[in-house]
């Protein structure tokens, strides 16, 4: 049985109207999606409107005229790969939508402590993981465990392991990986021993084309969710079935808000583009400059990653969106931020080995591999190129701020 059969079929088991409902919706919803495939419409335009009547059609659908609790969902198993910061905010998150949720680690003390104390002793261990009225979240820490939950029909990975580490996984674990699971990425960065996009380096490491994904993304940090303040996140996938799947599983109607997308490229340039440029917005604090350098970054920053994202197939609307202004807004202006405040340890002196020794910061490997795609796509992106020549301390400070105010005179917005 495939992930999309399973998903149907398990919201069948409902036997109620809602889910029949949303069943057809979905159907119809994938039906023209893969009709548009099926008719090759690759021109971006078309594409874009045929989903984005899906959506509409799916939105009525769970609005029925007879009153269907639109909030209404079939439990779904999740299984989540890395217990850190994220993968407890994603663990926590996918439980309070009523999901059976189970988190891997390596660590079997942390795994003991977080099923007996429903603590991460390790990471954000001041929240209680205990869902009121949903079952709590399971540790496991065996790969024979992770085989087996990972053995269930439908089952959807979420996976919030650090960039560069990943593909290594994958590939080595590729065999417990079922062939229709659904791997919803959340980590935020691009790969630098293949400079691929993470997609594309988890799809190689399992050495298949057809593997489902989803890219989870947005302006959200962890703390925050675990907090419960209010947060939005966008999900893409080519398959935009697969999108809407995610949205109901992560969506909880009070603290989580989901929106889906049809354009992978652009969100995952978005969140992974984002981390250099937060290491920059660091540095210009660090550098002691206010508001008007920060917002004058990151606005013209912003412009960078839309030429990128069109030079790499993603549409530029991505990065107006949550995966891009609104990550970019969040982690350049805020020092919770690990980006950020690796920028101002960078400026005040710090190695960078040294900095990322016990911190996951995702941007000095995304920087080097932005630069490779710049040069490959011809762009000068002299935001990019500073920020980069700032990390690996070829320019200083002051003559990064030289080269950047004394660029030539030109208009603003360039079409
Ligand atoms: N922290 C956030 O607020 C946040 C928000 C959105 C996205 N993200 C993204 O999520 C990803 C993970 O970030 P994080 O904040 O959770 O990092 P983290 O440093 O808090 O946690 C990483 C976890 O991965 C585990 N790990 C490493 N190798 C492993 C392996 N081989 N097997 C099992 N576990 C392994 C580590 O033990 C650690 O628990 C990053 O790409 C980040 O950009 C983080
Ligand atoms: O702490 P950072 O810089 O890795 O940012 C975390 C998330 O990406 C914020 O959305």
């Amino acid at each position: 049985m495939t992930a999309r059969q399973s998903f149907l079929s398990n919201k069948r088991d409902d036997g109620n109207l809602a889910s029949l409902a949303t069943t057809i919706a979905l159907s119809f919803g994938a039906g023209v999606f893969f009709a548009t495939h099926l008719l090759r419409l690759r021109d971006r335009e078309r594409l874009r409107r045929a989903c984005s009547r899906t959506q509409k059609h799916l939105l009525k659908g769970q609005r029925s005229a007879l009153g269907v609790d639109l909030t209404r969902k079939s439990k779904q198993k999740v299984v989540v790969l890395g217990a850190g910061a994220f993968g407890t905010a994603m663990a926590y998150a996918a439980c309070q939508g009523g999901n059976d949720v189970v988190m891997y680690m390596r660590d079997a003390k942390q795994c003991a402590a977080i099923n007996s104390e429903h603590r991460n002793p390790k990471y954000l261990s001041e929240f209680s993981l205990h869902v009121d009225g949903v079952s709590d979240i399971r540790g496991i820490c065996t790969l024979e465990e992770l085989k087996e939950e990972l053995h269930t029909p439908g089952v959807v990975i979420i996976h919030a392991l650090p960039c560069q580490l990943t593909p290594p996984w994958f590939r080595e674990n590729k065999d417990i990986i079922p062939k229709d699971a659904l791997i919803c990425v959340t980590s935020k960065g691009l790969y630098l021993p293949t400079q691929q996009l993470m997609g594309h380096a988890i799809l190689d490491a399992l050495n298949r084309a057809e593997q489902p994904l989803a890219f989870l993304s947005g302006p959200s940090f962890a703390v925050e969710i675990m907090k419960g303040d209010p947060t939005t996140l966008v999900v893409a996938s080519d398959e935009l079935f697969q999108a809407v799947r995610m949205q109901r599983i992560m969506s909880n109607f009070r603290t989580l808000r989901v929106f889906t997308s049809d354009d992978p490229v652009g969100v995952q340039l978005g969140g992974a583009l984002k981390n250099p440029l937060a290491v920059g917005a660091g540095m210009i604090s660090g550098m002691g400059c206010g508001t008007n350098t920060l917002s004058a970054f990151v606005t013209r920053a912003s412009d960078e990653l839309r030429q990128l994202c069109i030079a790499m197939g993603g549409n530029p609307r991505t990065i107006d969106g949550l995966a891009g202004m609104g990550d970019l807004m969040l982690t350049c202006f805020s020092a919770q931020s690990r980006n950020q405040r690796c920028g101002q340890r960078l400026i005040n002196g710090e190695k960078v080995e040294d900095i990322q020794k016990n911190t996951t910061v995702e941007g000095i490997a995304t920087a080097d591999v932005a630069i490779l795609y710049a040069d490959m796509c011809g762009l000068e992106l002299p935001i990019f190129r500073c920020v980069h020549a700032l990390i690996h301390k070829r320019i200083s400070p002051k003559q990064a701020l030289v080269d950047l105010m004394g660029r030539p005179n030109r208009h603003e917005i360039v079409q």
